[in-house]
């Protein structure tokens, strides 16, 4: 494993905070305060080390700090200091004006594409809008599992991204109303759907094998045990060993066969775009959306901390970065506890937050604790 951990942040008009800086120096921590009092904010400043819009999804604007009655956010930045066996790397991201349309990052002040960043750091998150992942439609999931995989393999971002261009393109040309489309360009842009497509439905086939050899091979734990799938047609391909070429092939048939079609609908109906992910809970063999909100939270957790635990073996990847917003409140004592014992037997790096400190008894001597208030972040005493 590439030893990597958060060892400073600072956070500079940044949502609440005018100027913040926390020095968890390597360790994990735990954010306790009164509701709206900034630490999912923390959270979020961390999760912008990867690339993307965070564990909000907000856009820029809305993160910029905003004084009452002002309408647009103001420049911020936030920036990070990494311990890694060798030595230190500062990061940094931000906007340098007000309504910037995008953010830079900095590696050890240079500008560089934000896919760089994974190179350091790769945070992964559960937030409560994820408490409803398996009752609502099959993009959250996807998108949720779409994090679980980037977290492990990078350029899947690049392949998502790459892909959903070219799908916009495509529809772009097939709903334009001023005549025919030119099929060589359709074909062209088929062409690059079918290879991102079929590497994202790979690499997607490849994260959710592991997951579950992961699940499995740490069996008695007190979280639920799941049974992983993948519902989508190109998914399920690769997962049954049909190679690259074979899928990359076969997409771009099924997009030349379904031009009519997709104009007709106004969208692509087939492709990886369409995936989703299957839970059961292992042991009550039921769907996760059948199962109580603390068990779904459960199951969740259970995904995040196996991919976790792959990623902090890992010989080539920095180590992950958990940032757990209000999960501990949802678990009971016993599951509270196996948490605590499971970051620390991982040596993960957690942020959690939660309203009460006694959330985090177990916790205790083992991380960080800071109290977040009006008065700022206070770090508890050892
Ligand atoms: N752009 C912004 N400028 C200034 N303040 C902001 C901005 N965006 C959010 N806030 C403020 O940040 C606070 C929310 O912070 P945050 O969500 O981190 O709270 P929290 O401690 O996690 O609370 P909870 O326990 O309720 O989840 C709110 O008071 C909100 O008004």
């Amino acid at each position: 494993m590439t030893r990597s951990a958060l060892a400073q942040l600072t956070l500079t008009d940044f949502r609440s905070y005018p100027a913040a800086t926390l020095a968890p120096e390597g360790q994990s921590v735990f954010l306790f305060g009164p509701n709206g009092a900034g630490k999912t904010n923390l959270l979020e400043a961390i999760s912008l080390f990867s690339p993307g819009r965070g564990l909000r999804g907000s856009a820029l604007a809305e993160v910029g700090r905003r004084m009452p009655g002002e309408a647009g956010g103001r420049a911020w930045a936030v920036s990070a200091i990494v311990e890694t066996d060798e030595d230190p790397i500062q990061l940094g991201t931000g906007v340098e004006t007000p309504g910037a349309a995008r953010r830079l990052v900095r590696i050890e002040g240079e500008t560089v594409p934000p896919g760089r960043l994974a190179d350091h750091i790769r945070p992964m998150w559960l937030t409560p809008a994820q408490d409803r992942l398996f009752l609502e439609a099959a993009s959250e999931r996807r998108r949720f599992f779409d994090r679980l995989v980037f977290a492990g393999e990078p350029a899947h971002a690049a392949h998502v991204a790459a892909y959903e261009k070219a799908m916009r393109e495509r529809m772009r040309l097939l709903t334009d109303e001023d005549g025919e489309p030119d099929p060589v360009w359709l074909s062209a842009l088929e062409a690059r759907l079918a290879e991102s497509g079929a590497l994202m439905a790979e690499a997607r086939a490849r994260t959710l094998l592991a997951l579950q050899e992961e699940i499995d091979g740490r069996g008695e734990r007190p979280f639920p045990q799941a049974r992983l799938s993948l519902a989508g047609e190109w998914e399920k391909l690769a997962l049954s060993g049909v190679d690259f070429a074979d899928i990359e092939a076969r997409l771009a048939t099924a997009l030349t066969a379904a031009r009519p079609r997709d104009a007709a609908a106004g969208r692509a109906l087939t492709g990886p775009h369409r995936g989703d992910l299957g839970v059961v809970h292992a042991e009550k063999d039921r769907p996760a959306a059948e199962c109580s909100t603390g068990e779904q939270k459960a199951l969740i957790l259970n995904l995040v901390l196996a991919q976790g635990a792959r990623l902090s073996r890992a010989k080539t990847a920095p180590n992950p970065v958990l940032l757990l917003d209000e999960v501990a409140a949802h678990l009971d004592l016993h599951r509270r506890a196996a948490l605590a014992d499971e970051i620390a037997a991982l040596g993960l790096q957690a942020f959690l937050t939660g309203t009460d400190e006694s959330l985090f008894d177990h916790l205790k001597g083992r991380a960080l604790g800071v109290r977040v208030d009006s008065s700022g972040l206070t770090t508890l005493e050892v």
